[in-house]
């Protein structure tokens, strides 16, 4: 019997110096034509459970500078502890919006400011799902790069237990406290609220 279809096809790879340190980026196509990255430094297959942040996609927190969110902080913070730690992963998945996509994320975020909706609400307005996510695609990433336990940094109970449903043993929630400010108070709060986000430090 043919194996079953890979759930994110290895693209190629390439060496990615960065400030914190030297990464390999590996590319990914998942089943319906996405393109995902890998950052990897050092051997993190040889590890026990290595450390590994999936971050999912915030062009408005990651690469604008937007400060409604905490994602660009914790870009950089888990990028900045696998460095300290020479050896992790950080899978960098497309499912902006928790899902959605850019375009109803910005739609999303006019609901807010104008209809004085929570980001949870919001997506509702607009026919989603809270959260849209799947971790499908990151399971199939790192299973690929030899990694099915780890050390998670996150403070979403969800992301644990959607890695976990997809085969990968998660040994240790690290929590990953970064960016707040007063713009994104009442966002953080809704999260710890709706989604059961953990804010507590360790
Ligand atoms: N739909 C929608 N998406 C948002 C909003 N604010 C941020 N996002 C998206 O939410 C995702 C980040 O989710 P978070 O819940 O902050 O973080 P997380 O990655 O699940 O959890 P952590 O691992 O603790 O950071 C990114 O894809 C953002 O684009 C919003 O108001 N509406
Ligand atoms: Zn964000």
């Amino acid at each position: 019997m043919p194996p079953a279809t890979p759930r994110a096809r290895h693209a190629g790879s390439a060496r990615l110096p960065t400030e914190w340190g030297e990464f390999v980026i590996h590319g990914f196509e998942d089943a319906i034509g996405q393109e995902h990255v890998a950052l990897v430094m050092g051997q993190p297959e040889q590890a026990e459970a290595p450390l590994v942040r999936v971050h999912s996609e915030c062009l408005t927190g990651d690469a604008l500078f937007s400060r409604r969110c905490d994602c660009g902080p914790q870009l950089e913070a888990a990028l900045r502890r696998i460095g300290e730690a020479g050896e992790g992963v950080l899978v960098y998945l497309r499912q902006e919006g928790r899902g959605i996509g850019l375009l109803n994320k910005i739609r999303a975020y006019g609901l807010q400011d104008r209809e004085g909706a929570d980001t949870v609400e919001a997506n509702e307005a607009l026919g989603f799902a809270p959260d849209a996510r799947d971790y499908g695609v990151a399971a199939a990433m790192l299973e690929a790069l030899g990694i099915r336990r780890l050390r998670l940094l996150t403070n979403n109970p969800q992301k644990v237990s959607g890695l976990e449903a997809e085969g990968i043993a998660v040994t240790e929630r690290l929590p990953i406290l970064a960016g707040r400010n007063p713009h994104n108070h009442a966002y953080l709060e809704t999260k710890a609220a709706k989604f059961g986000h953990f804010f507590d430090a360790d």
